[in-house]
């Protein structure tokens, strides 16, 4: 058995993860995390979470960073479910500490220090780091998770869109002159536990935000190696993401090319499901690891869209996915 931790265990995403750790074969969950001055240190996880009940009932513990060394020495798997500049800090103590990382934040994703600065709001420390990190986007790279300590756990927008349009770049059948335009409503969730004005239930409406700034427009079109358009919205629901993407396919592209080339790109990955007949809705894969995919074509434009839950296949189940290729786990072990 691995022992793994979670730092930022009490938040969204740090929750699901304390589920799925605590049903994996293969883990022992051995540490549930917030700031050293957390208000929850020391409540049991189940208090701040009531389904986790009677599943994970063990406290969250005040991380002190400057014993990381010391308590982290028999960790072998650390997941940081915690805020970007969080992440970021903490990172390397972890590394150093042995601990392979599976950061579920922004703070590793893209290999390139201005995109923090213009994105993030921060100067990034540690280029070493950023270079090393393999992004997590499970289905599309294995072969370079199963050789990192540091996986950048792919965003829940661009791993929406990415699962979509990947199949048809990859593919070449994408007109390069035009962009895909992606737009994309999000549950609440997406923005953190946390309270909020933005978030609050009385405020929220279905209505775009982020419109031509959003971070995670540079986080698809860096890893889609495609240019993009990516308008968010905010819908008034508590999970969940639906992704409506525009396509220009390069002129003479038959329904048979598109066909293979998602059959092609997700045969054997039953955590994407191509649906036939239907499209993907919230509703089908809330609360579930899968993320579903559907597309129609006319022509030389194509309208792909995929569903999924932000909180899971949008971060915590994808780590999950990532830290079971990492060690040789069966790939959905403890998923489905
Ligand atoms: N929500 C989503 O849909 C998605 C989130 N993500 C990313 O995952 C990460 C976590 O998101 P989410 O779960 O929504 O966030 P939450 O705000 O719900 O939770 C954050 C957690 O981090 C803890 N925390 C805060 N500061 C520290 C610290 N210094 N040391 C240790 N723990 C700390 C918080 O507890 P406390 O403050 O009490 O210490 C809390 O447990 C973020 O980087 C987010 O961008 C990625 C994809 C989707
Ligand atoms: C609804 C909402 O606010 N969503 C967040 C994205 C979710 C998230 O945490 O982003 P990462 O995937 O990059 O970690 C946002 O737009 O900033």
């Amino acid at each position: 058995m691995l022992k793994a931790a979670i730092v930022g265990a009490s938040g969204y995403t740090g929750a699901e993860l304390a589920g799925y750790v605590s049903r994996h074969s293969n883990i022992e969950l051995a540490g549930l995390y917030v700031s050293e001055r957390s208000v929850d240190a020391g409540k049991a996880l189940s208090t701040l979470h009531g389904k986790l009940r009677g599943v994970v009932d063990a406290p969250v513990q005040p991380l002190i960073v400057a014993d990381i060394a010391k308590n982290f020495a028999d960790i072998d798997i650390v997941l940081l479910a915690t805020a970007h500049e969080v992440s970021h800090d903490l990172a390397e103590a972890f590394l150093n500490a042995g601990c392979q990382v599976f950061d579920l934040s922004g703070a590793f994703r893209v290999q390139s220090a201005e995109f923090y600065e213009k994105f993030y709001g921060f100067t990034h420390q540690f280029p070493e780091l950023l270079e090393k990190a393999v992004y997590g986007l499970a289905e599309w790279n294995a072969e370079k998770i199963k050789q990192t300590d540091l996986v950048a756990v792919a965003g829940c927008y661009p791993t929406a869109s990415l699962t979509a349009l990947k199949p048809l770049v990859e593919a070449g059948l994408v007109e390069s002159s035009n962009k895909a335009v992606i737009n994309a409503t999000s549950g609440v969730s997406g923005a953190g536990r946390k309270a909020s004005l933005t978030s609050s239930f009385c405020e929220v409406s279905l209505a775009p935000y982020g419109v031509f700034n959003h971070r995670h427009q540079p986080e698809i079109a860096a890893h889609l190696g495609h240019p993009v358009i990516f308008t968010p919205h905010l819908g008034n629901f508590k999970r969940g993401i639906l992704a409506t993407i525009n396509v220009v396919l390069k002129a003479g592209t038959t329904e048979e090319q598109v066909n293979a080339a998602y059959q092609q790109a997700y045969a054997g990955q039953n955590i994407v499901r191509i649906l036939e007949g239907e499209w993907p809705s919230i509703a089908k894969v809330e609360n579930t690891p899968f993320i579903d995919v559907a597309w129609q074509q006319q022509g030389e434009d194509l309208i792909v869209v995929s569903a999924e839950d932000n909180l899971l296949k949008g971060a915590a189940s994808q780590a999950i996915q990532c830290l079971n290729i990492r060690n040789g786990f069966a790939l959905t072990e403890s998923l489905v």
